[in-house]
């Protein structure tokens, strides 16, 4: 959410209005929209699903999800009435002509009540087989003539290679512009995603060491606990490296190598992040084994319970050579980033749930003034993203009151402690509203990412031997740590072992 502003009146459609991602993510983001008094007075939601429902049962569908999943209360029946009456059902196959004039119906018919332009927006919630199906239908239904705007919200996985991609792409652009279509990457929308650009861009204090002179590498780990999930039949066939690095990772590799914008403008910024893109490394077949690691989970331990393999997880085959684990060693070669390393790692049923990025910068001169014994700590840039939101500096500083001990020390500034930040899809669908693409995808950028991924995909697909196994619970398998001790570095913090003190931001004395 890049600016706060009273958004247009609009009309937007939900298609899977009966899924869970509308009952987890999308519904509750409105409702937050509409307590944070950001939406305008008129505003329609069509929800559209196969299941046959009356509005007041998919109305009360919506209650429960925002009661379940928003970060706001419903505070009285009368806000609840006043949010509610915005929205409509309609119960339509995709394929189905009848159900496209029906929501042109409802559509029009709020339309007509009011003298404003007529905006429309069409969230694409369901299964991305059917996003060229709706889209001609859009198009021949007339519903995507709007004299407003209109914009196309999706999801991914946009394909699932860059051939696929494409041709969905070019379907899809049929009937919508570049400019109308919102390719969400939920990761842009968290808050300290975001930040990072801010953190980058408004100090004078790393712009300068922002590159290889004074970085010595840098991590971006996204690990979680849970396993496959319901998600069996989308996943074996994904893995970790569609699911999570062809996207996520390299959206959060783009936000920390991108050279400052021009403009703090949408083209200036998607301009910046697509030459990350195209200065990324590509490696050739058989240097695939040394820069990526990639591995299953088996059973393990997680919270003193045992948790199943990957084989073993409902939907899941028994020889299944899918991988939920991805570790890689990037280079960005372009003149800011020579030669500095770039881990990233991402995995399924891993030891914690955390996102991070950390900067690590180069060491200061070995032997020399405190560093005599070789043993001061790196000075690191930690950005948390998930659970913690926030940001550490680590430095070395004089042990108070003892001889010339050194310590490590951070400084420390949290961004959700003191109140509840806005979820992704809250940001996100705002600035679809408002008509912000920054923190959506670019063709181009989801292009690339393919270009980049589709070689190292070929390769594994034909090479089982490159699958890994490790136990739930841990940090992955052994070459993965392998990946980073070749050059002498390790996976942040259990390499550190630093227990530093922390300085809280709100106590330094410019506060
Ligand atoms: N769930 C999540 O957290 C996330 C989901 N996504 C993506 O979002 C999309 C939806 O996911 P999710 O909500 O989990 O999926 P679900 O399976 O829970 O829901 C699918 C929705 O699509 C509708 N649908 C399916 N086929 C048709 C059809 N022929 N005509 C009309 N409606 C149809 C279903 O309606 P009905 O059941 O009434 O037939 C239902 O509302 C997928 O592309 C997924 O990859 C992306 C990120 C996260
Ligand atoms: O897109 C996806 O992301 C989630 C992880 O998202 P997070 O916000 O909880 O970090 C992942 O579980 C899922 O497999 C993937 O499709």
């Amino acid at each position: 959410m890049t600016q706060t502003r009273m958004a247009d009146p609009f009309s937007l459609v939900i298609f899977g209005a009966t899924g869970d991602l509308a009952k987890r993510k999308l519904f509750p983001a409105m409702f937050n929209l509409f307590k944070s008094r950001i939406l305008p007075d008129h505003f329609l939601i069509v929800g559209v699903g196969r299941s046959i429902r009356t509005v007041d049962a998919f109305r009360q569908a919506v209650r429960n999800s925002v009661e379940n999943y928003s970060r706001f209360q419903i505070d009285s029946e009368a806000e609840w009435s006043e949010f509610v009456r915005h929205f409509q059902y309609t119960s339509s196959d995709i394929h189905d002509d009848q159900g496209y004039r029906e929501m042109k119906g409802i559509i029009e018919e709020h339309e007509k009540q009011l003298e404003v332009t007529f905006n429309r927006l069409f969230y694409l919630a369901i299964a991305p087989g059917l996003f060229a199906t709706v889209s001609q239908k859009l198009k021949a239904s007339g519903l995507a003539a709007a004299n407003g705007y209109k914009r196309l919200i999706i999801e991914k996985p946009i394909g699932h290679d860059y051939e696929s991609a494409r041709e969905l792409n070019k379907q899809i652009k049929r009937t919508f512009e570049e400019e109308e279509i919102y390719r969400i990457d939920h990761y842009l929308g968290k808050e300290m995603i975001q930040n990072i650009e801010v953190i980058r861009f408004a100090n004078s204090l790393f712009e300068p060491l922002w590159n290889h002179r004074y970085i010595e590498s840098v991590q971006i780990t996204a690990s979680e606990t849970v396993g496959v999930e319901e998600r069996a039949n989308y996943y074996d066939r994904a893995g970790a490296l569609r699911d999570m690095v062809q996207n996520h990772l390299l959206q959060m590799l783009m936000m920390v190598c991108m050279e400052p914008p021009s403009r703090l403008k949408t083209e200036a910024i998607h301009d910046e992040k697509i030459k990350v893109l195209r200065s990324l490394r590509r490696y050739g077949e058989d240097e695939v084994g040394k820069y990526f690691v990639r591995a299953q989970y088996r059973e393990g331990k997680m919270n003193g319970k045992r948790v199943p393999a990957y084989r073993d997880e409902p939907g899941i085959d028994k020889n299944s050579m899918t991988e939920t684990f991805v570790a890689a060693k990037l280079y960005v070669d372009n003149l800011r980033w020579a030669e500095v390393p770039f881990y990233i790692r991402t995995g399924k049923r891993m030891a914690e749930k955390v996102t991070k990025i950390i900067v690590q910068f180069k060491d200061m001169p070995k032997n020399l003034y405190f560093n005599r014994d070789n043993d001061l700590k790196p000075n690191i840039l930690e950005i948390s993203i998930h659970p913690e939101e926030g940001i550490k500096l680590f430095l070395n500083a004089k042990k108070p009151g003892t001889d010339n001990q050194i310590t490590p020390i951070a400084m420390e500034y949290c961004n959700n402690c003191e109140e509840e930040t806005p979820e992704a899809y809250e940001s996100l669908i705002y600035d679809a509203i408002i008509g912000d693409q920054t923190y959506f995808t670019h063709w181009a950028e989801v292009a690339l990412a393919w270009k980049f991924i589709d070689p190292v995909r070929r390769l594994w697909d034909q090479d089982p031997q490159s699958l890994q196994f490790y136990d739930s619970g841990t940090w992955g398998p052994k070459k993965a740590h392998e990946l980073l001790a070749q050059e002498g570095h390790g996976w942040w913090p259990q390499y550190s072992g630093a227990q530093p003190e922390i300085i809280k931001a709100n106590e330094l004395p410019f506060k």
